[in-house]
Order: C-alpha cells, then sequence, then structure tokens
C-alpha cells in the first residue's frame, strides 16, 4: 500500500456519482444519453494509427538500453508519452492486476454498487471522475483505489476480500519503484540529478522502507463492448494531473493520444508487455513547460470488453511543485506558480482543461508552441 495517500478533499470537490448507474454490459442499443457528437468534442472525433494512413507511432522505450534517459527525454519533449518495456514488473503481475480488474467489472452491478464512491467520497466504484464536465455520459465504469483497498473489497467481497487486496498491494508496491526510476530518467534528461535540493522529495532515501515519500492512487478503468461504438466516448480527452502516470491496457486498444500540433489521434496500439507512460500536468510544470502534459482519450469497440488500469503518480502531500530552477533563467522566466498536488487537483476540478492556464505566470515564449493550452476542447 502506499504509505501516504492523495490529499483528498480535493478529490471530494468534484461529486461525479449522482448519474444513475447503467449497467453498459447489458444495453443493446446506445441511449441518447451517451451518444456523443461532434458538438462534444471539438477534436476529430475519428482517426487513431493505421486507419488514418499515417505510420507514426508512440516511441518505445526499451529500459534497458543504454540511452534510455535519452530516449525518454526525447519521447517527452516531442510526445508527452511513450512505452516502455524491460520495466522490470513481472509478466504474472500484470496478468494478475488485469485479472482481478475482469473479477471486480464482471460482477452483477448490486454488488459493486456496495462500494459506490459516495459522493463526497474518492474511493470506490463510479463513473469517470471527469464526467461532469461533461453533457453526455462515458461508456465506462471505474474503481478507484486511494490508500487501503480493504474498505471497499469488503463491502464487494465480504468472505473473499484477501486476492483482491494483495494483488492491489503487491501491484501498487512496483509500481511505485517503477515510477520513481520513470521520473528520475525525465528529469536526468533535463539535467537534473537526485542531489538538487529542490527535489529531495523525490530521493527515496528519504523515506526509509517503502521508497520517497511520493503519493499515489490506483484508477481501473473498465470499458464494455459497446452497440455503437463511433457514437459511444469511453472516456473523454483530458490530461492527467499527475506527475506522471503509469499505464497498463488490456491487449485491446482503445487509448488514443492527441499528436501535437492539434489535429490528428494516433492510437497507442497495446505491444506485449509494455506499459504506457504519461506525463502529467505536474511533470509539465516541474520541467517549465518543455514536456508537454499528453492529451489522450479512450475509444470503445463493438465486440471486446477492455480494462486499464492507471497508477497515478504524484508528489508527497504539501510539497509545492514549480519550474525547477536550473530549468529558469532571465529567457525563461517560470511559467507557473507553485502549487502543492492537492491544490492542483482542486484546481482541475474547477476548471479541468483550462487548470494549468489558471496556474500560470506568464505566456509561452513567442515561437513556442503551447501544446498544453487545451482551452479550446468543449467540454459539456
Ligand atoms: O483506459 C485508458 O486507456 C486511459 C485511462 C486514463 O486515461 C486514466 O485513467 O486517466
Ligand atoms: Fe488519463
Amino acid at each position: 500500500m502506499p504509505s501516504r495517500v492523495v490529499p483528498s478533499d480535493s478529490f471530494r470537490a468534484n461529486p461525479t456519482n449522482h448519474h444513475k448507474f447503467l449497467d453498459l454490459s447489458s444495453v443493446k442499443e446506445l441511449p441518447e444519453s451517451h451518444a456523443w457528437t461532434s458538438q462534444n468534442n471539438d477534436y476529430p472525433f475519428s482517426g487513431g494509427g493505421a486507419a488514418d494512413g499515417s505510420s507514426e507511432t508512440v516511441p518505445i522505450v526499451d529500459l534497458n538500453s543504454g540511452n534510455a534517459t535519452e530516449l525518454i527525454g526525447h519521447a517527452c519533449k516531442t510526445w508527452g508519452v511513450f512505452q516502455v518495456v524491460n520495466h522490470g514488473i513481472p509478466n504474472n503481475l500484470l496478468e494478475e492486476i488485469e485479472a482481478a480488474g475482469s473479477s471486480l467489472f464482471s460482477l452483477p452491478m448490486h454488488q459493486k454498487l456496495r462500494a459506490a464512491r459516495a459522493a463526497d467520497g474518492v474511493s470506490g466504484y463510479g463513473v469517470a471522475r471527469i464526467s461532469s464536465f461533461f453533457s453526455k455520459r462515458m461508456w465506462s465504469e471505474g474503481f478507484t483505489i486511494v490508500g487501503s483497498p480493504l474498505e471497499n473489497a469488503r463491502k464487494i467481497w465480504p468472505d473473499d476480500y484477501n486476492k483482491f487486496c494483495q494483488t492491489i498491494e503487491d501491484y501498487e508496491k512496483e509500481m511505485k519503484k517503477l515510477a520513481g526510476r520513470l521520473m528520475w530518467l525525465m528529469l536526468g534528461s533535463l539535467g537534473i540529478t537526485k542531489e538538487e535540493e529542490e527535489v529531495k522529495w523525490a530521493d527515496p532515501k528519504e523515506e526509509s522502507e517503502s521508497g520517497s515519500g511520493c503519493a499515489a492512487a490506483l484508477q481501473m478503468n473498465s470499458y464494455p463492448a459497446c452497440p455503437d461504438p463511433d457514437r459511444a466516448m469511453g472516456l473523454a480527452a483530458h490530461t492527467d494531473s499527475t506527475i506522471l502516470t503509469v499505464l497498463h491496457q488490456s491487449n485491446i486498444s482503445g487509448l488514443q493520444v492527441l499528436r501535437e500540433g492539434g489535429n490528428r489521434w494516433v492510437t497507442v496500439e497495446p505491444h506485449p508487455g509494455a506499459l504506457v507512460v504519461h506525463v502529467g500536468d505536474l511533470m509539465h510544470i516541474l520541467s517549465n513547460g518543455s514536456y508537454p502534459s499528453v492529451l489522450h482519450r479512450a475509444v470503445v469497440n463493438r465486440t471486446r470488453h477492455r480494462l486499464s488500469v492507471a497508477y497515478l503518480y504524484g508528489p508527497p502531500p504539501g510539497v509545492k511543485i514549480s519550474p525547477l530552477s536550473k530549468l529558469v533563467d532571465q529567457y525563461n522566466p517560470p511559467m507557473y506558480r507553485p502549487v502543492t498536488w492537492s491544490e492542483y487537483l482542486g484546481t482541475k476540478a474547477k476548471h479541468f482543461d483550462k487548470a494549468l492556464t489558471s496556474v500560470r505566470l506568464c505566456a509561452p515564449r513567442v515561437g513556442f508552441v503551447d501544446t498544453n493550452d487545451h482551452s479550446s476542447v468543449r467540454v459539456g
């Protein structure tokens, strides 16, 4: 279990479970409430991967390669996302977490609802957290774990919660190590080392047994097969409010990222054993705008149930995140004001796609493409 949890008040600020639950796996025709049109999203609705005639794909980085730092830095600058292989997470653990997700989401609705996320709660079963910003509903369900999964797992499986909890615990432990390693590779590529006083909070030595004091949450997502996938949206376009996110997707495609320039969605094709890494908004701030936080979404398909598990990695509570001073000089003033994770989550819950702009101190330099200005995304 992560020893510290995500500051929860800000999650509470955005109650999203007010919708009535619909058992998506039993619906034979797409209801109007779930039918999206171009008015619900300003970005090109179709496209993604080979179908659009482009061969451009999200970079895959081998963590064993001698130049992993450079490759990651380049991927972060140009895409804000990459896949990693040879990441050290055992395959059987990836299979186990997927099986844990399957066993949870395939339960009858009444059983999942025993752990429904309360309107003012942080953990549990419910609709996507960003739902309140959209007038149409998404074709997905989720289960959020902040801190121990025990309480909710017990509600769902009163006599049989151990296996689920053990898998979550094992997975989070491994993810924490990997996320820390990835963060240092990302920062290393910007010339930031563990010696820097400013990033001492991220140093594993700062906290004895369980790695750094960084906090995390686990988000399990389920996208049932959909009778009309071209008009449905699994998870609407967003950036993650994290330092970075490590995403495990089942071997069914659905994740798409907006390519720099903002006019093309590219599918992140599942690659055997690979994990997807997103640059989050807080890494964008730390890098003083060098690394864009990737805008992404999940689309659905007609025949197969897709699962994903996102490990949302952030700084310890109370730590102020601001552009690192090594990346700031008279020509590159700090683009953002300092924020804690909790503060930023509160801002995101209020301003959604305008959250980064709302903590911004100065506009990007002339000639610098602001890949993080998503304010043209129409919400709700
Ligand atoms: O299901 C996916 O591929 C994306 C999930 C995601 O973006 C999230 O949980 O933040
Ligand atoms: Fe995401």
